[in-house]
């Protein structure tokens, strides 16, 4: 995302400097929103971290900064033949698919560098390295692309006035730079349409409160932040008309996996009759899960709930359960946003049909 830091220079999300032997910068997300601090990853073991820990999240943001994890992790064989090169490319690729098991975007960035890799046995380790960057430099300018589509597909669905919910991060910070839920809000707001966003805080992590908020604060669009448990009296009290959140793993019938609580306030909007969509890149679908019942949810420590941001709120050694998503089944959501166009109603043929359309 394209951020003025207190030097009112432009900063994105992650990027990378420099050619082959470069490195990767970053936003560290964890600091946010009381220090704005860009960090450097130049080994693969860092960037790998910095996906753990969320310093860099939200599935368009992971995807991207594991290509260039993949430079980095390259970077070791600088030189050697082709086959060692080529057996790198497998170590690295596993390596960070370990680091989080729900993005999509993180899996399918490996797939394509590695099928790209597989099409051009021929070149030396040294060229096939920098198409390989070149490629990973192309993921983050079409997920930039497809940010900015979809905040046109799914600005239309907004009428002016509006009070809209979001829950989690699905900003500039969670992709290259547009965002996905918040592309349409930033798109909405560049129309005129004078919408209201009311921001879930999202525990744990509370990607809401530091992130969205600080997000639109910075693009001047009304904000409020609410509780999580707070979703459901704003929609009876007619705050919201409709509900827009990311996703990070869409299967093929559309059921959605989100940040935990994504289902929750879906069954909310449901309950009251308000639109739910989810907006998501193509690259955040998944088309060989039938259903979301297959798709790997993540689990994380106990900490980030006993002792959020460093405080104890509950007693040492309490049993914790900590999935760190949900998935809400296509029933509940009125359509899926993509750069490719809204898939409505969210069933799957149509959004066989929608991601098979040429460029909208
Ligand atoms: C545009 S994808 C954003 C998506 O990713 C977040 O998860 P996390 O912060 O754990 O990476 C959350 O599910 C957001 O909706």
């Amino acid at each position: 995302m394209k951020i003025e830091n207190e030097t009112g220079a432009d900063v994105a999300t992650l990027r990378w400097i420099g050619g082959t032997d470069g490195y990767l910068q970053m936003i560290d997300q964890t600091l946010l929103p009381t220090e704005f601090r860009e960090i450097e990853c130049r080994t693969v073991e860092t960037v790998w971290e910095a996906i753990k820990k969320l310093r860099v999240r939200g599935a368009p943001a992971i995807g991207i900064a594991a290509a260039y994890g993949v430079i980095l992790g390259l970077q070791t064989v600088a030189g050697s033949d082709r086959g060692r090169f080529d057996q790198r490319l497998k170590e690295v690729s596993e390596y960070l698919a370990g680091s989080r098991p729900t993005a999509v975007n993180l899996f399918w960035a490996l797939e394509r560098l590695q099928k790209l890799a597989d099409l051009s046995p021929e070149l030396s380790g040294g060229e096939m390295h920098q198409r390989l960057l070149d490629d990973a430099l192309k993921i983050e300018q079409e997920d930039l692309q497809m940010c900015h589509k979809i905040g046109e597909v799914g600005a239309r669905l907004l009428a002016k006035g509006d009070g809209v919910l979001t829950h989690c991060n699905a900003g500039g910070l969670a992709t290259s730079g547009g965002g996905t839920a918040l592309s349409v809000f930033f798109e909405a707001a560049r129309q005129g349409k004078e919408i209201h966003v009311y921001a879930d805080e999202t525990r744990p992590l509370l990607q809401g409160a530091r992130l969205t908020t600080w997000e639109l604060m910075q693009r001047e669009i009304p904000v409020t932040l609410i509780s999580d448990s707070m979703a459901g009296w704003v929609m009876q009290e007619k705050k919201i008309q409709a509900v827009v959140t990311g996703a990070d793993r869409i299967a093929a019938n559309g059921d959605a996996a989100n940040k935990i609580g994504t289902y929750s306030v879906a069954l909310l909007a449901h309950a009251h009759g308000i639109p739910f969509y989810i907006a998501a890149p193509s690259s955040t679908f998944d088309l060989s899960l039938e259903s979301g019942n297959q798709i790997p949810i993540e689990e994380r420590l106990a900490e980030e709930i006993t002792n959020g941001f460093g405080k104890q709120t509950a007693p040492e050694g309490v049993d914790v359960y900590n999935p760190a998503f949900d998935v809400t089944p296509a029933k509940y959501i009125k359509g899926i946003i993509t750069e490719q166009g809204l898939i409505q109603p969210v069933t799957k043929e149509e959004v066989s049909r929608v991601l098979s359309t040429a460029d909208a």
